[in-house]
């Protein structure tokens, strides 16, 4: 385990689920709801976690080891960079903030790990972001808090990419060969389909 840095977890669990027949957050894998699963990988590798939602979510979810916010009024209904903004907003004292979304249930807390020791050997970054099969994946990263401005700017403008962000940010990018991770860890549930497959029937990539 590497040392705790100043980190925050912020796990995103307040988008639509128009994909889903139910809310993301609410689907279950082990006997856990997914929001459940994504506050206990984060739980061991920061300082305090941070469930972010919009308030029709927020008021339904609880968890003992985090605290549920709401998405500030003005950034409601604009995406992950909204929740992650939220976070930096109300958890102003934090130099790094650990995101993860909700429908990534096999994500594991070392990668997290690997991702705060990358950030504390590279001066001057401002985000960590793993690569899988060539895929960035910025819903499973680290954000340092020089990015508020910077998401602020974007969301201002109608920008509600998390692409965006990590084209205007100084972003250090790990992939498979760096990290000790694998593609099914970063499985992404958006469709019933995707549960079938990789939850129910239990399928690797
Ligand atoms: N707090 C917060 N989280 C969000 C918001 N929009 C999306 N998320 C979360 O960000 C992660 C990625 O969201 P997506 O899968 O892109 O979008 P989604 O709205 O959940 O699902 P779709 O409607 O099917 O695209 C999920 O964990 C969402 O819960 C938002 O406005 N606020």
């Amino acid at each position: 385990m590497v040392m705790k840095m100043n980190c925050t977890g912020v796990v995103l669990a307040g988008g639509e689920s128009s994909r889903f027949p139910i809310h993301k957050a609410f689907a279950h894998y082990d006997g856990e709801y997914f929001y459940e699963r994504a506050v206990s990988c984060l739980k061991p590798a920061v300082s305090s976690v941070y469930l972010v939602a919009h308030p029709s979510i927020a008021h339904k979810l609880s968890a003992s080891s985090a605290m549920v916010i709401q998405d500030l009024p003005y950034l409601q209904g604009q995406g992950p960079l909204a929740g992650i903004l939220t976070a930096m907003n109300i958890r102003e004292g934090a130099d790094w903030y650990a995101v993860i979304t909700c429908d990534m249930p096999l994500m594991r807390t070392e990668i997290y790990e690997i991702l705060l020791t990358a950030a504390l050997c590279t001066p001057g970054i401002q985000a960590v972001v793993p690569v899988v099969k060539e895929r960035q994946q910025p819903l499973a990263a680290l954000y340092h808090k020089s990015c508020k401005p910077v998401i602020y700017k974007l969301l201002t403008e109608g920008k509600r990419s998390m692409y965006g962000l990590l084209q205007s940010v100084n972003t250090k990018y790990i992939d498979e060969l760096c990290g000790d991770w694998n593609p099914h860890d970063f499985i992404n549930i958006n469709t019933q389909e995707d549960y079938s497959l990789y939850i129910e029937k239990g399928l690797r990539e």
